[in-house]
């Protein structure tokens, strides 16, 4: 116990036994919706979930996963990996970025703090550039938040702006890029008519151009790179709208627009970044920065030629690594995430294995640990990658790497070496955000099939399961009216939701280790992701710190 009373040490659990081995598997973009032809788990074949949830049912219910439940602004917000997996491993609800930046936005504080006034200094003589995801998702980045960030940087003096855009499609409707750039354009242009030279210099789909995460490619960083920094791009366009217009048009949609820069009447590109440029990037998550902002903050960098290194004053929205402090620089303060569950257990004994395939690695490991890279314990943990396929889209693939993760976690849970096994199965998610909705039935039975062999392991070694999700994807394709009626387009095709959803997810507990009289309690009835963490602990045999949201979890006597 340190000086302030503070301990790590958790209390015994009065009733559950310490020694069992916990399988903790997250099916990422997997929630529960009607079922309907657009429902893709309803559709595939899940025998395995689907006994989960015809089973015991005190043992299978549902939890929120949107909205203010994992710290997101209002209930219209749809969950993410972010916010989802940070709620189910520190066991609190903490203000998501999303929020924290409205805040700051709101009070006008965000334009005081260091990271505005250390990014201000190149107002005077140099160019500001904003780089982000152009959308009203809300789960990177927030069009509104930009605007805000554009007005508050103008009337403060920057002369020279330069937007450098990553189309979406993937946390809003595939085509709706062009609406975003039409917006942002008149913003623009407004900014111009006050003498402002302010105008869009670069842009490119989010999953071609810079928005890679965890290192699974770095030439999707690169693109980005050549685009808004050297100003070089295999397309090149006088205006923003005709280029994602053509580019569209040539059969690349929103999430793969290939890179383009815009150029003036003589051909030169208006905006890469020179030395004594500021550079912000404004979207407020942070898998998706963590590339670009080593990229643009490190000296050492081996990753791919950058070519020319400019000496800019870059700044990120927020800090997005905590541990690295990348960058050094940023407009407001992140989430403290602290004491999360990870921490604690490993404080206590509990010997941890987590696995995904890159695209989901920093889920169970960066996100559940509160955006913290690294181990707590390299003694106790171990956090095991395997490398997802590079450059298709995961339609191709629906199955990805779901046996592979499976298996290496039968092979921790077996060994007998680790107490927790953590995995993220990607599949219903990735392969819902194509909008293909053939592979994403194939998506959740592959990711259906992999539980399977965790359960048949857990049932091998006496221990315990408890299989959830972080929000809703695959279980509903499809874009509804208020009603719940699919929307149709202006051609009377329905609309494909390539995007999350607000529905509520699944959690089922089980297996041989889990006492007779263990099941859910029926007093926390709007529980969400962030009740998730007491929970596993409990079935570790520990209480849960007070402050953590309660279990969901009772023992009763039989
Ligand atoms: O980054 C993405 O892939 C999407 O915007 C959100 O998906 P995720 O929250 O499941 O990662
Ligand atoms: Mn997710
Ligand atoms: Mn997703």
């Amino acid at each position: 116990m340190g000086s302030s009373g503070f301990s790590w040490k958790l209390a015994d659990h009065p009733k559950l036994p310490k020694g069992k081995t916990v399988a903790v598997v997250v099916l990422d973009g997997w929630g529960e919706a009607k079922p309907d032809q657009y429902n893709c788990i309803h559709i595939a074949e899940t025998p395995v979930m689907d006994s989960l949830k015809k089973g015991a049912t005190e043992k299978w219910r549902l939890v929120r996963a949107h909205g203010t439940a994992v710290g997101l602004p209002t209930e219209d917000d749809m969950g993410n990996s972010e916010v989802g997996h940070n709620a189910l491993g520190a066991g609190r609800i903490f203000a998501q970025g999303a929020k924290l930046v409205d805040l700051a936005l709101a009070s006008g504080k965000i334009f005081d703090g260091e990271g505005f006034n250390y990014v201000k200094e190149c107002f005077a003589l140099g160019t500001l550039h904003l780089i982000g995801l152009l959308s009203d998702g809300g789960v990177h980045s927030r069009l509104d938040q930009l605007q805000l960030l554009l007005k508050g940087a103008s009337e403060r003096g920057a002369k020279r702006i330069r937007l450098h855009v990553l189309t979406d499609g993937r946390d809003v409707l595939d085509g709706s890029s062009v609406g975003f750039v039409e917006t942002i354009e008149k913003d623009l242009a407004e900014l111009r008519s006050k003498g402002i030279d302010a105008q869009i210099a670069s842009g490119g789909g989010r999953m071609y151009v810079t928005m890679d995460r965890y290192e699974n490619d770095w030439n999707v960083i690169k693109r980005g790179w050549d685009a808004q920094v050297l100003g070089e791009a295999p397309h090149k366009f006088k205006s923003a709208v005709e280029a994602v217009k053509t580019l569209r048009a040539a059969g690349a949609n929103d999430q793969y627009l290939p890179p383009f820069v815009i150029v003036d009447d003589s051909g030169k590109a208006v905006g890469p970044i020179v030395d004594g440029d500021g550079v912000v990037t404004f979207n407020f998550r942070a898998d998706r920065m963590v590339m670009i902002a080593k990229s643009l903050e490190y000296a050492d960098f081996d990753k791919f030629d950058r070519v020319r290194v400019p000496k800019i004053r870059y700044a990120g929205l927020l800090q997005y690594d905590g541990e690295l402090k990348l960058p050094t620089h940023y407009l407001v303060s992140p989430p403290e995430i602290d004491r999360t569950s990870g921490e604690y257990l490993v404080h206590n004994g509990v010997r941890t294995f987590a696995c995904s395939e890159t695209v989901k690695f920093g889920h169970v490991t960066f996100f559940w640990n509160g955006n913290r890279s690294g181990y707590f314990n390299p003694e106790m943990e171990e956090y095991v990658e395997i490398p997802s396929d590079v450059g298709i889209t995961f339609n191709v693939q629906p199955k990805m790497k779901a046996v592979e993760i499976a298996e290496k976690a039968r092979d921790a849970i077996l060994s007998r070496k680790f107490d927790q096994v953590r995995v993220n199965l990607p599949n219903s998610d990735m392969v819902g955000h194509t909008g293909d909705i053939e592979a994403t039935i194939v998506a959740c039975k592959a990711a259906d099939e992999a539980v399977k062999i965790i359960l048949d392991a857990i049932e091998q070694v006496g221990g315990i399961y408890v299989v959830t999700a972080d929000h809703g994807n695959a279980e509903d394709m499809v874009k509804r009216n208020k009603s719940g009626q699919p929307l149709l387009d202006k051609s009377g095709n329905i609309q494909i939701l390539t995007s999350h959803t607000l529905e509520p997810v699944p959690i089922a507990i089980g297996g041989p280790g889990l006492g007779p009289g263990v099941r859910f309690r029926s007093d926390v009835p709007n529980g969400g992701l962030a009740n998730v963490a007491a929970t596993v602990m409990n079935l570790h045999g520990f209480e849960a710190p007070s402050d953590y949201e309660p279990t969901l979890i009772e023992v009763v006597d039989n």
